[in-house]
């Protein structure tokens, strides 16, 4: 995979707005459309992702100011299709770091909203705090008429600096929905009200930019922690997609390119063809290759009989479920864990 430049903290902060009655937010930004820049104000389609950097989104809200002190942090600028395992181990230290500071009480993360569910998945998983997280992004650029980003920037930050955000897990932020970052996935290509978790449902709103939950605080079940301090690297795991006549050999294709883990995107309830099945099956007994069962119907349930390295997706979709073997084999658990951990039932191994 091509590894992009990582960008050492780059510190932004106003200190002479500095308000010692308001809390302390840190926005680490990664780039994508709540970043971009187009070149007339009517394109939302065909402009650079991640062109603007921190300190400008910061300046374009200043109501930011009257919610808390914030301090921006560039970690990344880029389109999230190229987000890497690299970029998000940075940011999960980044992230951990502040939060570990009493001085600060929440973090968000500026982000493109094409991946910014693995993402939100990712440091739902491996950040360990009370304190918010959220995950906000944008369908227009900002020099849009009527940018989403502005008005987003402002609910996240809002979000993070409010008491009753904690011990939610991460959150994602988007047109006036909060959802929880294990669950939100993209559904719409171009839409503003893109950000769902349709089974699951949304955690809150916002009202006047304030946030209103529905519940108390609640994780989902069967939400495990992976400690990566440390980590420079994940292991691979790839995505197959099923449809009739899928070709059995990509399978075979992606183990020998360094595939450990492989996520099946199947059919209906994760339906592959027995073609299929049977090469997924050799793997399996050749190289011990864990397999997760998910579905390309983005809803419901995949449930497996559970037999030799192949586990159950529940109703983690494709690219959840990818994050979530990735850090498990990273982590090195065994196939019973594995099966605890989608199971999601049990307990999951705890660190
Ligand atoms: N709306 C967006 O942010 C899309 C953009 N291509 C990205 O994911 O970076």
């Amino acid at each position: 995979a091509p590894t992009l430049p990582i960008i050492p903290h780059q510190l932004f902060a106003r200190d002479t707005s500095f308000n010692s009655s308001l809390p302390n937010i840190t926005i680490f930004a990664t780039g994508g459309t709540i970043a971009g820049s187009a070149s007339s104000d009517t394109a939302t389609t065909g402009y650079t992702a991640g062109a603007l950097g921190v300190e400008i989104l910061i300046d374009a809200v200043p109501a930011l100011w009257n919610v808390s002190n914030v301090k921006g942090v560039q970690v990344a600028n880029v389109d999230s299709g190229s987000i890497t395992p690299e970029i998000l181990l940075n940011l999960t230290s980044l992230i951990q770091e502040a939060l570990d500071d009493p001085y600060c009480q929440g973090a968000v993360v500026t982000h493109g909203t094409d991946t910014l569910e693995e993402s939100a998945i990712f440091l739902d998983l491996t950040i360990k705090s009370e304190k918010p997280v959220v995950i906000v992004g944008a369908m227009r650029p900002a020099t849009a008429i009527s940018a989403d980003g502005p008005m987003n920037l402002l609910e996240a930050v809002t979000l993070a600096a409010s008491p009753d955000a904690r011990g939610r897990g991460a959150m994602v932020v988007l047109n006036d929905r909060i959802a929880s970052a294990f669950y939100a996935t993209k559904t719409h290509s171009n839409s503003i009200d893109t950000f769902k978790a349709t089974e699951q449902g949304y955690l809150g709103f916002f009202l006047d930019t304030k946030p209103l939950f529905y519940y108390p605080p609640v994780l989902p079940i069967g939400y495990a922690y992976f400690n990566v301090s440390g980590a420079t690297e994940l292991p691979e795991v790839d995505i197959l997609f099923g449809h009739q006549v899928l070709n059995p050999k990509l399978a075979r294709a992606a183990v020998q390119s360094g595939a450990k883990g492989l996520v099946l995107a199947g059919m209906g309830a994760g339906g592959w063809t027995t073609a299929g099945t049977d090469e997924i099956e050799k793997l399996v007994k050749e190289h011990g290759t864990q397999v997760v069962v998910s579905s390309r119907t983005m809803g419901g349930f995949v449930q497996t009989d559970g037999t030799g390295n192949m586990y159950s997706g529940q109703d983690l979709n494709p690219q959840k479920a990818r994050i979530m073997l990735q850090l498990a084999l990273y982590k090195g658990y065994s196939s019973e864990q594995l099966a605890t951990l989608f199971d999601r039932n049990g307990s999951p191994p705890s660190e």
